[in-house]
């Protein structure tokens, strides 16, 4: 199992209730991942301030902000939201990214960028979600995952989302059999991992791919020819909104698409309390097709 819910918002009058609908539609998918769970949000602006990078951490010493503030020379603000804590700079996000790790290796740093926040835990996914404030989030899009764990522990850093590079966000469902052989590869080039977990492997994957160059469509396709196994995937990045699934399809998964937004689920029961839905475009997604929607 694991639940997946996605919100990528066209209509900007939803932007004040991106939080509430994504924490509603997380509150469907529960029973498919009770375990752990995490949130991306874009565009909000106390999480991702204008003209702010942003880091999200777990494990991060108390006093990080005040020695990454030393570092750069400039006044750094945290959130502190157990297990995740939130860093804020007016520093471009890879230096602040990189500052961070220089100073506080024992931390892991589980996204960065100039828009998007990254929130993991453990326990009830709802009440995680509510901890963390989401309910009174806005902004512009949003992704959110329960986890039942098949390839790692059950810790907050085996939590999806696996955000690895700038503005990034990945999350599935299903398991990739030849992980292990990927991340091999990737570690020969010198892609350094932070878990054991199968989704990992996928994201610094696409993040290397984007890196190089690649559209979001193109790292996606990369994926589905070098990886094996079950997936259903929802990717996101600075402007784009992304799913695929693998040449089966065997884990589940449905879009609604209105002028409003594209909204994506794993069941559709995470998607009936959305506005409009009753006059949605309604449709599963093709094996092995990449679906790309641009802000
Ligand atoms: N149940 C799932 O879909 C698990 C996803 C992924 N393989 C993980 O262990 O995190």
């Amino acid at each position: 199992m694991c639940g997946i819910v996605g919100l990528h918002l066209r209509d900007a009058t939803l932007a004040p209730r991106l939080g509430s609908l994504l924490t509603g539609m997380l509150g469907q998918m529960v029973d498919r991942g009770p375990d752990s769970a995490g949130v991306a949000l874009y565009g909000d602006p106390i999480f991702s301030p204008t003209g702010h990078a942003s880091v999200s951490l777990l494990g991060a010493a108390p006093d990080l902000a005040a020695t990454v503030g030393a570092a750069l020379g400039v006044s750094v603000t945290g959130i502190d939201l157990a297990p995740t804590t939130v860093l804020h700079a007016p520093v471009p996000a890879q230096l602040l990214a990189n500052t961070v790790r220089a100073v506080d290796p024992g931390a892991t740093l589980i996204g960065f960028g100039d828009d998007v926040t990254v929130l993991k835990g453990m326990g009830d996914p709802v009440a995680l979600a509510e901890r963390f404030g989401i309910p009174a989030a806005s902004g512009w899009q949003g992704v959110g995952h329960t986890r039942m764990a098949t390839e790692s522990a059950v810790t907050a850093a085996g939590s999806h989302p696996f955000a690895v590079g700038p503005d990034q966000c990945l999350v599935h469902n299903g398991s990739f059999s030849n992980h292990l052989s990927v991340k091999r590869e990737l570690e020969a080039e010198g892609v350094a991992f932070d878990s054991a977990n199968d989704t990992e492997v996928g994201a610094r994957f696409v993040a290397k791919h984007l890196a190089e160059g690649a559209d979001l469509e193109k790292a996606l396709r990369l994926l589905g020819d070098r990886f094996d196994g079950f997936y259903t995937l929802l990717v996101s990045t600075s402007d784009s909104f992304a799913v695929v699934r693998d040449p089966i399809a065997c884990k589940p998964a449905i879009v609604a698409e209105t002028d409003a937004y594209v909204a994506m689920a794993s069941e559709f029961r995470a998607l009936a309390g959305l506005p409009g839905i009753a006059d949605a475009h309604i449709f599963e997604p093709e094996p092995e097709r990449v679906y790309v929607w641009h802000r």
